[in-house]
């Protein structure tokens, strides 16, 4: 079931055209990455989708709910984690949660199931001021859930926290996907989108230029997974038996054994293995290349994602 659905969004600021005529869409329990080199229209994007910004042209619509900057209903579907932080320093985190909860009519024991949540509740009686960076993000990510939304949308939520805050940060975002909640992400770390998005849209000077999940963004570039194995034993027994193998594509001498070419080196690594070990050759070493979105990003915009 689609829960988010935007399209032809446009947006100009002045002589910039911020945002030229993107669409996606974000499934139920979907994990989305938009990823684009710095001024590429992400947060304009997400301040379209979030209601915060009017739009030039396009349509945003939420769980089958229209998306305008005075669209009460459809807001209360989205819970939104800016970059900028939205926070009282002088309120503790607890507090800070029982003022949004108010503004968001959620009870107090909805705010201390998100201080549960993100990993918070041992210190929710501290300031806010006294938080570190990571810690302040996670509350923003409290805030984002206490009206427990149908999508949530993080405008690079790990940018310069801790490895400790990161890691909550990516955990409850798979956590809630896998309760159902749409998610829009944005991020530098390349391998945050690797780890974490099932689907992926490349934006760049306002456009998105390419959407598909890691595998059909590198297979559309030509590029395909690879199996290195170094064998001891017979070498054209074994090219024979996993030549046989459907998942395996191509398959070349390397070094003393053989590169395979294949559609899923994770999936098909335990069935080439076992193919081998009953056939008698022995495995002296593995190596596993998989073409990331990095290779991706850098062939579609010239640019790293960070620089
Ligand atoms: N309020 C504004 N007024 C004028 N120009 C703006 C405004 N907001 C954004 N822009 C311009 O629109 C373009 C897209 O900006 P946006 O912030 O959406 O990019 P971004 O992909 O989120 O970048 P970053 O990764 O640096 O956050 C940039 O050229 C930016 O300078």
């Amino acid at each position: 079931m689609t829960v988010l659905s935007c399209s032809g969004l446009r947006r100009r600021f002045g002589d910039v055209l911020a945002v030229d005529d993107v669409s996606f869409t974000i499934a139920e329990g979907e994990t989305y990455g938009l990823l684009g080199p710095n001024g590429a229209g992400k947060t304009t994007t997400i301040s379209m989708i979030t209601g915060v910004l009017e739009r030039d042209a396009g349509e945003v619509v939420v769980d089958g709910v229209p998306m305008s900057p005075d669209a009460v209903a459809a807001k209360r579907l989205v819970g939104y984690v800016p970059q900028e932080l939205a926070l009282y320093p002088d309120l503790t985190g607890r507090e800070n949660l029982r003022f949004f909860a108010s503004l968001y009519g959620a009870g107090r024991r909805r705010v201390d199931e998100v201080l549960e949540v993100v990993g918070l509740a041992d210190r929710a009686g501290d300031l806010a001021r006294e938080y570190s960076g990571g810690m302040k993000r996670r509350l923003n990510v409290a805030i984002g859930l206490l009206h427990e939304p149908r999508l949530l949308v993080l405008d690079e939520p790990t940018a310069g926290v801790d490895p400790q805050s990161r890691n909550q940060i990516m955990e409850n975002v798979r956590a809630l996907a896998a309760e159902g909640m749409a998610i829009l992400y944005t991020t530098h770390y390349m391998e945050e989108a690797e780890r974490l998005c099932d689907r992926v849209g490349v934006i760049d000077s306002g456009r998105l230029i390419a959407e598909g999940t890691r595998r059909e963004l590198v297979e559309r570039l030509g590029e395909r997974d690879r199996i290195s194995l170094q064998l001891d034993g017979d070498l054209s027994h074994a090219a024979t038996v996993l030549g046989a193998i459907p998942a395996v594509r191509g398959l070349a001498p390397h070094g003393h054994g053989l590169e395979l070419v294949v559609d899923d080196a994770r999936e098909c690594l335990p069935v080439v293995l076992s193919a081998i070990s009953t056939n008698g050759a022995v495995v002296r070493s593995v190596e596993v290349t998989e073409p990331n979105l990095e290779t991706v990003f850098l062939h579609l915009t010239g640019k790293a994602l960070r620089e």
